[in-house]
């Protein structure tokens, strides 16, 4: 039997302090932040890739087996050198262990009650490894998990892949019925992840010369998707369209804007317009001004530090002639959005929040019996 109670949704608000005092004893509390991670050094970029690449939540190949690991091995090299051209590692694991610890000590000050929290972090191409982080957990003897996506908005590529293998880790062992569970899925449109990105725009349009700064064309720029996911009714692509929506609308719609996509991988089709596409067609139409905003991720990686800052603002700036172009830094340990993860998580332990419906929906046209089986399970937690 599955602890499922803890799932049960519920329109009542408690506050904190509410839930807190009605509580008897103290629980321990392990937030497990879900990524896809980045390699540590050059020697995990391979087999890093051929995680990705064959795994068939993120992309459907032909002949994936054999395809997969040889694009992986054919992408090494390359992707070995950008790494090495930011530092030799990805920033991902630094990042989210600081915004992990920073969140958790947030939660013992507000939530003392579920205290002590303690941040796990479970990624899916690289150590420490999702499973690994699970078995962890179980031997803390962690009372309460919230399981935690990274991602602010949900593709099923993405977080859709995280979730997934948690199920399938405990499709293959027994499940630990004394851990009560919780999910926080998306939170692209969360007020303080919105007020987070505004606050960082506005501090690099005050970089720009005042005679310019209304004109400066700000581009929301995130990972592409292939168009086959889209096609199959991935929400990924409104989710991020809503997120940049809600920050121009705080912005007050202050400047030009538009969303485009970047980081194509593989031979498939994959949403446009391309980001590298948009700076060149705008220059050639007299537009030179840019501020680049990674509106789909909340720490530095390789497509902010590589793709965005040489392979856009620096190299293909110089080469199209533009004037001025500025990137603003992803999320990282910005105190607003530490507010933000903290707020999204004592909602959870405060009992207003424990899954949202919307999870348990899948695509319109997907196929994977993975998705089915993992939401079926996900969907026995929450219904008592
Ligand atoms: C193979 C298909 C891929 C899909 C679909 C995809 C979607 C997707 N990815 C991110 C975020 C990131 N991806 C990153 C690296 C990366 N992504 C892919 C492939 C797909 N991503 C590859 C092969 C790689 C490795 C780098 C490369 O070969 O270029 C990263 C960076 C990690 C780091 O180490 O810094 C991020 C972040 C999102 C949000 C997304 C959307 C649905
Ligand atoms: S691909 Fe979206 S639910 Fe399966
Ligand atoms: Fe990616």
């Amino acid at each position: 039997m599955l602890n499922r109670n803890f799932f049960k949704l519920s329109n009542k608000k408690f506050s904190c302090a509410f839930y807190n005092t009605h509580r008897n004893k103290s629980v321990k509390t392990g937030i497990v932040m879900l990524n896809m991670g980045g390699p540590q050094n050059n020697d995990q970029v391979q087999d890093y890739l051929y995680r990705i690449m064959t795994d068939t939540d993120m992309i459907q190949l032909p002949l994936q087996k054999f395809l997969g690991p040889f694009i992986a091995k054919k992408r090494t090299p390359a992707v070995q050198k950008k790494y090495n051209e930011i530092g030799g590692s990805s920033p991902i694991l630094k990042w989210t262990n600081i915004q992990g610890e920073l969140l958790c000590k947030k939660l013992d000050d507000i939530c003392p009650k579920s205290a002590p929290h303690k941040h796990y972090v479970a990624f899916r191409y690289v150590s420490p490894f999702t499973e690994d982080t699970l078995q962890q957990i179980e031997n803390d003897k962690v009372e309460r998990i919230i399981l935690f996506s990274q991602y602010p908005q949900y593709s099923c590529a993405t977080s859709g892949s995280s979730f997934n293998t948690i199920y399938s880790y405990y499709k293959r062992k027994p499940f630990p019925q004394s851990i009560k569970w919780s999910i926080i899925d998306r939170w692209g449109t969360h007020p303080l992840l919105v007020k987070t990105f505004a606050e960082k725009i506005v501090d690099e349009l005050n970089q720009f010369p005042e005679t310019i700064r209304s004109k400066v064309v700000i581009i929301f720029s995130a990972h592409s998707l292939p168009i086959e996911a889209v096609n199959r009714g991935d929400s990924y692509p409104s989710e991020v369209a809503a997120t940049t929506e809600a920050v121009m609308a705080k912005l007050g719609y202050r400047n030009p804007y538009v969303l485009t996509w970047q980081s194509r991988v593989g031979p498939v089709s994959w949403l446009g317009p391309f980001t590298d596409v948009a700076i060149e067609e705008y220059v050639k139409k007299g537009i030179k001004n840019f501020i680049l905003v990674p509106i789909a991720f909340v720490n530095e990686h390789i497509e902010t530090l590589h793709e965005m800052d040489i392979e856009y603002c620096q190299d293909l700036g110089k080469k199209v002639g533009v004037e001025l172009i500025r990137r603003v830094a992803a999320p990282n340990d910005h105190p607003l959005f530490i507010e933000a993860l903290s707020d999204l998580v004592s909602r959870h332990l405060c009992g207003e929040e424990s899954i949202n419906p919307k999870f348990l929906l899948r695509c319109p046209s997907c196929t994977n019996v993975r998705c089915h089986e993992s939401k079926q399970w996900f969907h026995k937690l929450c219904s008592v």
